[in-house]
């Protein structure tokens, strides 16, 4: 599978963006005319520039309007075409993508568009270069690749050709079925993007909204699985509007979308009767047995702070590790190591960002594939120096630059515990609180981060994304997303804050970074904990009293649950699905906070509450860090 990318697709000046393209690792590039026609160099250079950087260019692009005009027009567009092909033998691509026809006097007809095709074809051959036909969602007389294949038929010209780009076709929801009978070499190249499920005008869902294959909401695997089953296996290229990728970091956006393609290659790959597509092999996506640990980076201070909210969480120092300063506080199955090291990542992570949870560790089936995997997907490893006898856990960088731990029961990493860690002698333990488990995982991330985020995880891990839901904050919205696997042993819910006056985007501006803001656990009984928690001395955050009027109303709840639920601050949620029930800590480190929850069936993650416990931390962080609404 070779890879390239439009240069429409990403930021900057021409050189920025094909320097970014390189580096991503893609073997070719779209040139999108105005792209080149705002860069001061002469096509020749251009051309070499592009080489220079190791690249191909893979098609020059739109030739707008041309089918179907009527005189005078019609001679002129093929001038213009003639001219189009003298830039392209200079620029050194023997590719043109014609869109379909949007203007208003063009003519339609299969024969008439076929003969324009024929024509153009001959003037093509004559200079080397290939005609491909793209149908725009919005064409005039063509918006659908089926009729635009029949033209290319018709046309019946070895230099004319069809172009396929996922979007036209997926937004129309156009059986996908129709590409299979398509000889290969008819497909001269594949266009993809996906996008996010808007109801709205085409053309302005195209130029604004398409996003990168797996980050949005179309079927673009099984678009390419049919591809994949003509037996083509030529370039894949990006084609991406998108406002935010527009203003966005050219690196990073096209690091992006090579990761997406990879990860596309290689589901499709996965397909029965997919033969064709060369694909670098890698180890399957990783399935998460569970989050095995968190760990904080906190100097002793703070290290006081944060253990002491932990002991009226009711977990107990259980380890400690054998030469390092991290500590492992445990309750049911949740580990939390508290590290006050001076030395190494987590010290400097500490430097950084001040008190952070900056890493976590998940248990997969096999730690040395999910790592694999991890690389081969363009994530960034991780290492330090150990120390003898103790055990190297794989890691990659995660968000904000923390850290993703991978280990597994099958190696000695399965001995973790023994290996690095030694027991303590209990001390002064505190009531036990019922915890079970690791609910959720919430990290908060700038906003324009949230797709790169979503595509690390789901591309390594066997996790799903749920729609994207928006979170009100007195002082804006918050864009939230849940990343889970089908068992509910990882959940991560995703906050993307846009403006720093919400809780979101004052904990990334606090703690220069994106990072875990809170951690939820599990009980499987809400009330137990309450009262355990309660004689251990902690504080739950305090919810409006005007709160529970409206939960008892809306959800007809018993007035003596309702009085349970208001004297111990727990919120209340219910969907078809069942019950759920959230009590929150107050913050730790301008904007940390733990959560704890009952899920009686439910599945979801009690939006409809974020509004009531966001204004209740507010009122916790201090006042001239924060700004009121
Ligand atoms: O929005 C457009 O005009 C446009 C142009 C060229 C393409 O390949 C395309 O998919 C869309
Ligand atoms: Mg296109």
């Amino acid at each position: 599978m070779k890879t390239s990318i439009a240069t429409v697709s990403i930021s900057g000046e021409f050189p920025e963006k094909l320097q970014a393209i390189a580096k991503a690792g893609f073997d070719g590039v779209e040139i999108f005319e105005n792209d080149f026609l705002a860069y001061d160099e002469s096509p020749r250079d251009v051309g070499r520039m592009v080489r220079d950087f190791g690249l191909e260019i893979t098609l020059f692009q739109p030739f707008r309007d041309f089918e179907g005009m009527p005189e005078p027009h019609r001679t002129r567009t093929f001038d213009r075409a003639e001219r189009k092909f003298d830039v392209m033998q200079e620029l050194g691509t023997d590719l043109v993508l014609v869109c379909s026809n949007v203007s208003p006097i063009s003519l339609g007809g299969i024969d008439r568009a076929a003969a324009d095709f024929h024509e153009l074809g001959e003037r093509a051959a004559k200079r080397g270069l290939r005609v491909g036909y793209e149908a725009l969602a919005w064409g005039r007389h063509i918006s659908d690749h089926r009729d635009a294949w029949k033209i290319v038929r018709r046309a019946d010209h070895p230099n004319v050709g069809l172009i396929l780009d996922s979007f036209h076709s997926l937004a129309r929801k156009i059986d996908i079925g129709s590409i299979r009978s398509i000889p290969k070499e008819k497909i001269f190249i594949v266009q993809l993007a996906d996008a996010p499920l808007i109801d709205m005008d085409l053309l302005y869902w195209s130029r604004h909204f398409r996003n990168m294959p797996g980050e949005g909401d179309l079927p673009v695997t099984d678009f390419v699985a049919a591809i994949a089953e003509t037996g083509y296996d030529g370039y894949f290229s990006l084609e991406i509007f998108n406002d935010q990728f527009r203003g966005g970091s050219p690196k990073a956006i096209a690091a992006d979308g090579h990761r997406s393609l990879i990860y596309l290659g290689d589901q499709v790959r996965r397909r029965p009767g997919v033969t064709s597509l060369s694909v670098p092999a890698m180890p399957e996506r990783a399935a998460v047995k569970n989050v095995a640990f968190v760990e904080f980076a906190v100097d002793e201070a703070d290290a006081d702070q944060l253990t002491a909210m932990l002991k009226t969480l009711g977990f107990r120092r259980t380890q400690a590790h054998r030469t390092k300063k991290v500590d492992v506080y445990q309750q049911g199955e949740i580990r939390i190591l508290v590290n006050t090291e001076s030395v190494g990542f987590a010290s400097s992570a500490y430097a950084v960002h001040g008190p952070s949870a900056y890493a976590m560790a998940l248990e997969v089936e096999d730690a040395d594939e999910a790592y694999r995997r991890a690389l081969a997907l363009g994530a960034e490893p991780f290492s330090q120096p150990v120390n003898p006898g103790e055990l190297e856990i794989p890691a990659i960088r995660g968000v904000g630059g923390g850290l993703v731990y991978l280990i597994d029961t099958k190696t000695q990493l399965g001995r973790l515990w023994e290996v690095d860690f030694q027991p303590v002698e209990a001390g002064e333990d505190p009531e036990p609180a019922h915890l079970t488990t690791i609910d959720h995982v919430a990290q908060t991330v700038a906003y324009e981060e949230m797709l790169t985020w979503l595509l690390f995880y789901t591309s390594i891990f066997d996790t799903r994304k749920s729609p994207m839901v928006d979170i009100i904050d007195p002082a804006g919205v918050v864009r939230s997303q849940v990343i889970e696997n089908a068992a509910g042993s990882l959940r991560i819910t995703m906050n993307g804050a846009e403006n720093r006056r919400t809780l979101a985007g004052h904990f990334i501006a606090e703690k220069f970074g994106s990072g875990i803001q809170h951690i939820a656990f599990n009980t499987d009984d809400i009330f137990a904990t309450a009262a355990a928690l309660r004689a251990n001395g902690f504080k739950a955050l305090p919810i409006s009293p005007n709160y529970y009027g409206d939960v008892e109303a809306r959800f007809g709840l018993d007035p003596e649950l309702t009085e349970r639920l208001r004297s111990e601050n727990i919120l209340y949620d219910r969907d078809e699905d069942g019950e759920y029930f959230q009590l929150y800590s107050g913050t730790f480190a301008e904007g940390f906070f733990f959560e704890i929850v009952q899920r009686k069936g439910y599945r979801g993650y009690g939006a409809a509450n974020a509004i009531f416990r966001i204004s209740a931390l507010k009122k916790q962080i201090r006042p001239e860090g924060m700004p009121t609404v």
